[in-house]
Formats: C-alpha cells, structure tokens, sequence
C-alpha cells in the first residue's frame, strides 16, 4: 500500500513482466483485493524492476493450457473499478502490457519509456480491446499506424499523441502515486476510454480506403496487418461491446492462421541465435567480447561505405581506409551522403554534427593509421589473393589483440587467416547491402579462430543494431550456399521454358519481397560472373572442349555469363534479366529482346519448352535451398535450424510470417519435402542440389519429428551421414 491509501500493483514476472496466467490471476487477485478494501482509495500500477509489462506471455499462444484466464476482462475490470488507476510506465509497456494502461484512467511515463502494440509482428492483433480503446484515446490516423506496424512509440511522442498523460524525468512510480492522491473522488466517465466516442474524422471512409490500400501493400501476403486494420474500422463503425466482439473473432482468426505460428517461433529463433556456441564447445556463455574503442574499414565500395556508415551510426570511432586519394575521395563523398541522408531520417538534427565530427570518421590512405584500433573490416573485392595481401600487411601493422575480420560473401577464412600471424584473431562478418540497412551480420568462425573474436563480432552485432548469426566456413557460408541451389534452378527453369517475370511472380506471392531476377538485376550480373570466372565454370580460364551446359559432369546453365558477355549487368547496365528506363534505372520491365534470346538459346541447345506451373516453380526453387539448409546442419557448420531460419529472414527477404525455410519445411512436412525432391532428382539426375540430404531422409525415417528435436537426431548419426 502506497502513501495516503493508494494501493500498489507490481507486475513481476522476469525479466520482462510478460503477463502469464500466474502474472493475470495476481493482477486480477490485486484489483479485487483493493476493490474491498474501503480503506483503499485509489490503484496504481507498475512493473518490476523498471519495466511495466512486455505484454502476453507469447510462449503461452502456442501451449495447449493456453485456455483459462484471459486478459480482456481483466482490463474491464480496472476501467470499472469505482477508484482511480494510475499506470505508471517505466521501461516498456508493450502489447497487452500497454492495453492494461489503457484500461487505467490514467498514464504517466517514464522519459525513456517505450510503448507499443507489436503483436501485429507475431501475426496477432492486440486483443485485450486495444483495437477498440486506443483510437478513441488518440484517433484513428495513429492508432491504425501504431497497431498496424507495431513500432515503438518514445514516451515525448506518446505525450503528444494523448497516449499518456504525463511524462517525468524523475521516479515515475512516486510521480504516479502523487497524481492518484491528487485524482482521489474526481469523477471517473471521462477518463474510462470504452465510454469515449472515436473522434471523427472528416472523410473518415475516404481515409479508411487509402489507408487499406496501404496496409496491404506492406504487408506482402501477412494477414495480420490487413485484420488489425479491420479491427481498428470496427472501433469507427461499432459500439465498444460489438467491436470488442470483432476483435475477438479477428484474434481467433489469427491465432490459428499458422502465420502467428511462423513469426512467434522467428521471434524465439532470433533470440535462439544470440546463444551461440561451436562443436568446439566455445560458447557465449564462457566467452566475454572485447571492447571497441576503434574500428576501421578498408576499401570503400558500396559495402565499405555501408560498414562505414553503420559505425558511425553505432557511434564507433572509424578509421576509414582506400588505396590511392581518387577512391578515397570518391568513398567519403558518397559516405557523407549517406549520413547525411541517416541523419535526415533520425530525430535529433544534433546527430549531423556528430557525422561530421572528424576525430570521429577519419578518412586515410595511410596503413598506419590503423595501428591503434580495436577492430578492422576489411571490404575489398572478392580477390583471395588482394584479401591475403592486406591480412598479412594488417597483422604487422595493428597492435597486438586487434580483431581482423573480412567482409566475404564466400571465400575461406582460414586461408586468409593464414596469411596472418593471429589466426586466432580473424573472423568472418558477412554484411548483407546495403550494410547501414540490412539486419543481418554472417559471422563465420575459422579453424583457429577465438571464443573472445567471436563474442566480440556478435557484440558489435549488437551495437550496429544486427542480429549476428555465427556459423562455420564452408564456401557460400550458411546463407549463399543455399542460395546457390534456389539461383541455380531458377535459371535451369528458364531453360525449360519459363520466364523471368513468371518465376519473379510465384516467389514474390510467396512473399520474398523481390524474385530471384529482379534481385540479380539489383546486385549486379557481373558479381555473380566474376566468381564464375574466379572458379574456372567460365572465361579464358575454362579448358577448351568443355560442352556448353555441363561443368564437371553436372548440369551447368551459361545463360547469365551469355547475359554478362552482351553487356548486360542488370540495372545498372539498364539492361539484364528485364529492362529499365536508363542505365540506373529501378522499374524493371519484361524485355522482348530476352525472350527471344531464350528462344534462340533453346533452339541451340535443341531444348524442348514446356509450360511449368507454380507449383512446379516453387518447389524447384525453394526445396533444393532447403536441402542444403539439411546438408548443412549435418555437417555443423551451423547448430540448428533457427540460425538458418533468422539468416533467410533478414538476409534475404524470406517472407517472415512463413517462418524461414527450415520452419517451412517442418510445416509442408519432410516426407513431403522428400517425395518431391526424388521425383525432381530423377527427372534432372545430373543436378546434385535435388539429391535429398541424407539427413532430411534420416529425419523422415525416423517419423518426421517436430524442428526443435531435429539436431538431437543428428548427434545420434554417424559420422557417414
Ligand atoms: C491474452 C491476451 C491476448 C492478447 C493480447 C495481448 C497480446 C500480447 O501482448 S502479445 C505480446 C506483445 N509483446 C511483444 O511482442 C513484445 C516482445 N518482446 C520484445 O519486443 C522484447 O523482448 C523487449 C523489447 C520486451 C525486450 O527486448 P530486449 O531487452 O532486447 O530483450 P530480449 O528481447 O532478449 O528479451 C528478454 C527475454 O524475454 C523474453 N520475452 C520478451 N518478451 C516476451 C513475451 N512477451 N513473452 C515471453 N517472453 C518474452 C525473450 O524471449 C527473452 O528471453 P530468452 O532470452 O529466454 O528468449
């Protein structure tokens, strides 16, 4: 009990108050309680340990023992109560965390509080009446954005949303106190959100449409966003009582609309990953990470300058190092540009001024600069040979215990390592373009490399603000080496006869956000076909005699370096798989030009064309990706399924709400992934990436067990998988 007969309600359920069953009844036992006493004259509530509540127990949506207490109710029963609740937010109140404030009569928040509704990013919808009371705490324009997105909302917005009342610097639970004392017999009608009316929007069915259109653009096939926006229309069109009803029936919808599934087990695998360990025994839980003072990063090409501009957003003092003076100056133009365009997008104007801040981003040809940072990322051409040249100059120069990573898509890391005199200092870190955008950091572990260089990538992980996923060396790595089987049959499929825009089509409405040509014509056809020459499959180098379509006796398709040889690299040529206004243009448009260069193509190679219908497209591109992923877990390069899952969802456009491709395999079934794999594998048998894994077929040998028991059968294998 608080001072002057407020009683006090802490939510405590570690480490972030999510409400479970047991966290529901006390709140529930709590209200009643202080309800009775007649010595209570008012409620205020808060969250252990600086934290209000992270909302439902998300574990518990998926548990069979998930009936019982519900939360909706609850929150009635605070809005009803005859004494004035007070929320008190410090730290988080997410979710049906924030729907409890809102139940409350008033709210009062920390200055570095953040709310939120985010169930939309676990296929939910808030569903204790958050859809129904938060527009007519703050209109309809705001809440359907913060419903449908789920951002976080800083405690100086929600103030000027109306989304709290008040915001302090100091002790919010003793500021809250103060206000419940001072509220004590004020009438409580107006402050119980359900009783208010949704305020009125001028053309409110116009706004509405446009709105809807919106969401469903963004959403790339996920149904919450879509029945968010239905609940939140339902509050303008509907009593409180009807539309509390509607989102009910919403939620169920949802709830069993297996995408919830998908994105709650995407939430628990990008946490998964954060418990990195190696079939050494190196492990997050032994291994402390270093800290940077300093970073560098040499080569300023378009991923140097992402890596650079990620720094200097982490705020991480950056050396940032080219070859001669005409590339320096070309990076830092263009790594100015893109701060400044950062800074555009962030709140503090001040920010600018920490961009340019010269003792902070120093730009230099000179390698002696480096001999006092803490890390360097090197980000030069795929070029084994350039990469070891500057290993072994970097490994003099740097002080002793200085990390040494490199920016590889798919060259080994012991072989530069060893072109270095600490081996046990290198590591991969495979950033994903553009760098300053994209979540995903590979980090890939050599032979030699150490515990604390491996805690120290996925600290720094952390800071840029990525999600580090570590994993072994193996050409590829985790992520291109699945996406070499995907890439590979996507452009045998055209050989067989499909197109470009067809098969771009079938993976978009699955959800990737760009098709396997579209996103070639993004990166560049040249990337792709430099390591082809690099790997002997094309060029001078290719032995004469070699048959056009066959490299080591498997199935071979040359039509991207034929695309390359014609000039064409994609959008930045203005012409590749489709064609685009001008060189650097971004709309890509079908090219008559290309579909009867196929034609021709296959009147060469004497290739019967056939129609392939979706099914058929879709299978053969995603089931080879996930019969490397099965490979590659046999082999340890990574320790589960997850790691693989988190990398395709932020590193490569995989539709979140199917979960990744290893969760999507468990979801069609292996026996189904299996089946389709043989037939594919006998119709196209000089084409390894359709041999099933021998793991996907132990796996379905022994029953087709659920995902999370799939590495307890590989430590039973034997080493001949
Ligand atoms: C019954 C009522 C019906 C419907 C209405 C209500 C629906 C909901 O409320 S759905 C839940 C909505 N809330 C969220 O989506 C919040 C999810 N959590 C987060 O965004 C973050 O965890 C955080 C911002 C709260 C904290 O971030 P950070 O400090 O980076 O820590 P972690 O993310 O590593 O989390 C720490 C730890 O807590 C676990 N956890 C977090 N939130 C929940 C939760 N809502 N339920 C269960 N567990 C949660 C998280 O998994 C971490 O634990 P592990 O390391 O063991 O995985």
């Amino acid at each position: 009990m608080g001072a002057a007969a407020v009683a006090v309600i802490r939510l405590r359920n570690p480490p972030v108050n999510a409400l479970s069953l047991t966290a529901l009844q006390a709140l529930e036992d709590g209200l009643k309680r202080a309800d009775a006493d007649p010595s209570v004259k008012a409620v205020m509530i808060c969250g252990e340990n600086g934290k209000f509540s992270a909302g439902a127990d998300i574990r518990g949506f998926s548990s069979p023992k998930r009936h019982g207490i519900a939360l909706g109710p609850i929150i009635s029963l605070i809005e009803k109560s005859e004494k004035p609740v007070v929320a008190a937010i410090e730290g988080i109140a997410l979710g049906g965390g924030l729907e409890v404030a809102l139940g409350c009569h008033y709210r009062i928040a920390h200055v570095k509080a953040r709310m939120g509704l985010p169930e939309v990013t676990i296929g939910l919808l808030p569903g204790a009446q958050g859809t129904q009371r938060l527009p007519r705490l703050i209109g309809v324009p705001a809440a359907l954005d913060i419903i449908t997105t789920g951002r976080h909302i800083p405690a100086t917005e929600a103030l000027k949303l109306g989304l709290v009342d008040e915001v302090v610097e100091e002790n919010t639970v003793e500021a809250a106190i103060r206000l419940a004392n001072k509220v004590i017999g004020q009438p409580l009608g107006p402050r119980r959100l359900s009783l208010k009316p949704v305020p009125k929007l001028p053309n409110m069915e116009a706004f509405l449409r446009e709105a809807l259109v919106k969401v469903k653009k963004q959403a790339h096939g996920c149904l919450a966003p879509e029945l968010c926006f239905q609940a939140v229309k339902a509050a303008t069109e509907q009593t409180f009582a009807d539309g509390v009803r509607k989102e009910q029936e919403l939620f169920n919808i949802l709830l069993t609309s297996g995408q919830a599934q998908a994105l709650q087990y995407a939430f628990f695998a990008e946490r998964a990953v954060q418990k990195w360990t190696t079939p050494s025994g190196a492990s997050w839980k032994s291994a402390s990470p270093q800290p940077i003072h300093k970073a560098a990063v040499i080569g300023l090409g378009t991923m140097g300058r992402g890596i650079v501009t990620s720094l200097v957003k982490a705020n991480i003092p950056v050396v940032a190092l080219e070859q001669n003076l005409e590339y320096l100056n070309m990076g830092r133009k263009a790594v100015m540009l893109l701060l400044e365009r950062e800074a555009m997008k962030m709140e503090q104007g001040a920010q600018t001024l920490r961009f340019h801040n010269p003792a902070r981003l120093q730009f230099t040809v000179d390698f002696d600069v480096l001999q006092d940072v803490d890390l360097v990322i090197e980000a030069v051409f795929e070029n084994m040979a350039l990469k070891k040249e500057i290993f072994q100059k970097i490994s003099r120069i740097c002080k002793p215990g200085a990390f040494l990573c490199t920016n590889t898509s798919a060259l080994n890391i012991d072989e530069i390592a060893s072109a270095t005199r600490c081996p046990q200092q290198v590591i991969g870190t495979h950033f994903f373009s553009p760098a300053h955008v994209m979540r995903l950091l590979e980090i890939i572990y050599g032979l030699h490399t150490s515990a604390t260089a491996i805690a120290t990538a996925m600290q720094l992980a952390k800071a840029l603000k990525k999600v580090g996923v570590v994993v072994g060396n193996c050409f590829g790595f985790v992520g291109n080496r699945m996406m070499f089987p995907y890439v590979q049959q996507a452009v045998f499929l055209l050989e067989e006869g499909s197109r470009p825009e067809a098969i771009d089509q079938v993976l978009e409405d699955f959800g990737f956000k760009i098709g396997p040509f579209r996103m070639s014509d993004l990166a560049g056809l040249d990337v792709g076909w430099r390591s082809r020459k690099g790997q002997g499959l094309t060029g001078a180098s290719l032995p004469p005699g070699t048959p056009a379509r066959q490299r080591h006796g498997h199935r071979y398709s040359p039509l991207p370096d034929l695309l390359c040889e014609n000039g064409r690299f994609g959008q930045k040529t203005g012409k590749g798989w489709y064609q685009y206004e001008k060189a650097g243009g971004r709309t890509a448009k079908p090219d008559p030009w290309l579909h009867n260069f196929l034609a021709q193509y296959r009147d060469t190679h004497h290739i019967k064309t056939r129609f392939i219908d979706q099914e058929e497209i879709l299978e053969r591109c995603l089931f080879p990706l996930m019969n490397e992923g099965f490979d590659i877990l046999a082999e340890g390069i990574a320790s589960g399924p997850e790691h693989l899952d988190v990398i395709y969802i932020n590193g490569y456009g995989w539709p979140k709400h199917r979960g990744g491709p290893m969760f999507h395999a468990s979801t069609i079934g292996l026996p189904r992934v299996l089946a389709k794999l043989q037939k594919y594998s006998e119709a196209h048998p000089d084409v390894p990436g359709l041999r099933p894994s021998a793991f996907l077929k132990k796996l379905v040998a022994m029953g087709n067990p659920p995902l999370k028991d799939w590495m307890s059968y590989l430590s039973r294998q034997s080493n001949k998988l």
